[in-house]
């Protein structure tokens, strides 16, 4: 089997969830940078919603400010939204995201993609939101957070590891773990959601997962530690060729202690990775899903949105406070390269096999 073919869950683990959040803002600019996106091919970034990405927005947004990045030629696609909310309802998904990062910066209205839980044909509305995935070449990157019952997006436990975007029902652990959002009161939060599949999640070139807080710990344990099961969702990225999971350390407490050192000292050799191989070079994406022909007009061949682009919402208030980042060094992201073998021709021997890692369920004798 080619190295390619390898698997490569990388695990980061930092102290606290802002630090974590740091590490992933870092992480998505370098990626975005790297990928030099133009207006004919842009970068196809797919966000999550939830408490723990908020840091990580807010730093994008910070980066944003300085000069640092532009979303300008950035499509994005968000995994969920609710059934039945009102597109300007707070809680609804449209609402955060604009509130917490889309007004904050340059990128187009017309390169933002959410579902539309309110569309009178729910089924048409998911297919055709894979098919404009589908036109853009997929998903270059597809940042996640985690629920407590090992969840991501909102595939909740039992979801067909094939599934593609969809409507759920949400399962009981999740409306209790959400109705924090809806005054604690669970007969307010609504009892079904949209969401991309975990197929849809694993077309994409890229997977990088945050969870942070120990009442993610168990859910962490089980997707990295235990064997792939359609009961805790995060799992199915083992069979991902670029998984990434950054947790802080209460996220980890589950987890074995050597699980821990063992994650711990791949950083360490992807860190020096980086500093010593050459920069990534991108390869053409290797799957698309059934890719639909697409749009072109007279003088650009650039993907056309089959659908009017989303306004702002008019009366969002907007959280413009950001946290301070914390110091760059620690947080200067590993690029690719340490993860692809291709860019990994700089490295001497040892370290390029180091690189090549089989995944901890291999390696681990006893299950019980
Ligand atoms: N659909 C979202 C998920 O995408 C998110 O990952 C999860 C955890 O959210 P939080 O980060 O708030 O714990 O909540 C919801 O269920």
């Amino acid at each position: 089997m080619g190295a390619c073919d390898e698997m490569w869950w990388r695990v980061i683990i930092r102290e606290d969830p802002q630090s974590a959040s740091v590490y992933i803002a870092e992480y998505i600019v370098s990626r975005i940078k790297a990928y030099n996106p133009t207006e004919s091919n842009p970068f196809v970034l797919g966000l999550p919603t939830g408490s723990s990405p908020e840091i990580i927005y807010k730093i994008l947004v910070q980066r944003h400010r300085a000069g640092e990045i532009s979303f300008k030629n950035v499509v994005t696609f968000n995994m969920d939204e609710y059934v039945g909310l009102p597109r300007d309802h707070p809680e609804s998904y449209h609402s955060f995201m604009y509130k917490h990062f889309f007004s904050h910066v340059d990128i187009l209205p017309h390169n933002i993609n959410i579902l539309d839980g309110n569309a009178t044909d729910l089924t048409a509305e998911c297919a055709s939101f894979d098919a404009r995935i589908a036109r853009y070449g997929g998903i270059e990157l597809f940042l996640g957070g985690v629920g407590p019952d090992g969840h991501i997006a909102f595939n909740e436990p039992g979801s067909s590891l094939s599934s593609r975007t969809r409507v759920k029902t949400l399962a009981y652990d999740t409306i209790l773990a959400n109705s924090r959002f809806f005054d604690n009161d669970v007969t307010k939060v609504p009892r079904m959601a949209m969401t991309v599949g975990i197929q849809t999640i694993m077309d994409a070139r890229e997977v990088v997962i945050v969870a942070t807080g120990a009442h993610k710990a168990f859910a962490v344990q089980k997707g990295l530690e235990e064997g792939v099961n359609h009961m805790w969702t995060l799992s199915a990225l083992q069979l991902h060729q670029h998984p990434l999971v950054v947790c802080d350390r209460d996220a980890t407490l589950e987890l074995k202690v050597k699980t821990v050192r063992y994650f711990e000292s791949i950083e360490q050799a992807g860190t020096d990775a980086r500093t010593q191989g050459p920069a990534m070079v991108y390869r053409p994406r290797t799957y698309v899903p059934d890719p639909l022909p697409a749009k072109k007009t007279a003088s650009k061949q650039q993907p056309t949105p089959d659908r009017t682009p989303e306004k702002v919402p008019k009366d969002l208030r907007i959280n413009t406070e950001l946290y301070r980042a914390q110091e760059d060094d620690e947080l200067t992201p590993d690029s690719m390269s340490s993860r692809m073998v291709d860019s990994a021709v700089g490295l001497d021997g040892a370290l390029k096999n180091d690189l090549i890692f089989d995944r901890m369920g291999a390696r681990m004798t006893t299950l019980s």
